[in-house]
């Protein structure tokens, strides 16, 4: 097998008496979407966190294109090429949409000022047009001038996602990107993701709705108590008894 872009090795995380992720181990293959599932609080956040360096696991390690990140910062890992978009507080309501898609670029490049003014102005041109570049891809060209605190949820959404594809992702993590979304907005999203990742972008994705898991997804993994108790192809957990069992009671799949 080719070496996985992102392997989580042997990660244990608690919290106090807690034990939140126990024993994990998952390897995230290049050019795939893998989905991680369970029922609420069995640890996908944390297991996000940890990939991404919000939280320091208590064992184990994690390895993104052969480097070992565990014990980086989160800017660094960003730096590396892992995105993770959703769920995060990054979006300025009184910016207008083009300008917030340009923020992380800005603080990618190189997070200094430019005492060079004629140099200043042409990056800024450029980030302008990898902006406008961006929100085109995600069908939200004609709404670069509006400010952000006036779009629809689900153009919100959409907007967080250009942030994170300006970043030219190597990995990216999608924490419930569809979620509080209406059906329509759900399905225009799952059809982006489909296009973004047959440019061969490798995706994690964390969902509840399993119509979007089930959409997107080449592999799943169930977490359930902090352990992963299956993993495979979406026809393969589909009939697995042991990810019945833990969802009983919850989101059928
Ligand atoms: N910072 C923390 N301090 C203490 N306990 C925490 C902390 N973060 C998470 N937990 C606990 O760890 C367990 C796993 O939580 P986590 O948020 O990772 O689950 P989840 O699968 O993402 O849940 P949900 O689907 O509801 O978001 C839960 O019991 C939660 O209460």
């Amino acid at each position: 097998m080719s070496q996985p872009v992102l392997d989580v090795s042997d990660v244990d995380k608690n919290f106090g008496g807690l034990r939140a992720l126990s024993n994990i181990n998952l390897q995230i293959k290049q050019g795939t979407t893998h989905a991680i599932i369970g029922p609420n609080g069995a640890g996908k956040s944390t297991l996000l966190n940890v990939c991404i360096g919000r939280l320091p696991p208590d064992r184990g390690a994690v390895i993104f294109n052969s480097d070992v990140i565990t014990g980086r910062q989160p800017h660094e890992i960003n730096q590396m090429g892992v995105v993770r978009v959703f769920q995060t507080p990054a979006i300025f309501p009184d910016l207008s949409v083009k300008q917030n898609v340009m923020l992380p670029a800005f603080a990618k490049r190189d997070g200094a000022f430019r005492l060079n003014m004629m140099q200043a102005v042409a990056d800024q041109r450029q980030l302008e047009s990898e902006a406008e570049h961006w929100l085109e891809d995600v069908g939200l060209l004609s709404h670069q001038h509006q400010l952000v605190g006036s779009l629809s949820r689900g153009d919100k959404r959409r907007l967080e996602l250009a942030m994170g594809l300006i970043q030219k992702p190597r990995l990216l993590l999608l924490d419930e990107p569809t979620a509080g979304m209406s059906r329509h907005d759900t399905n225009t999203t799952i059809e982006l993701l489909k296009k973004i990742k047959l440019r061969g972008m490798t995706e994690v994705i964390i969902e509840h709705d399993m119509h979007v898991v089930f959409s997107l997804a080449d592999r799943i993994s169930v977490l359930a108590q902090g352990q992963i108790i299956a993993e495979g192809t979406p026809e393969e957990i589909r009939g697995n008894p042991k990810v019945q069992e833990a969802y009983l009671g919850g989101t059928q799949v």
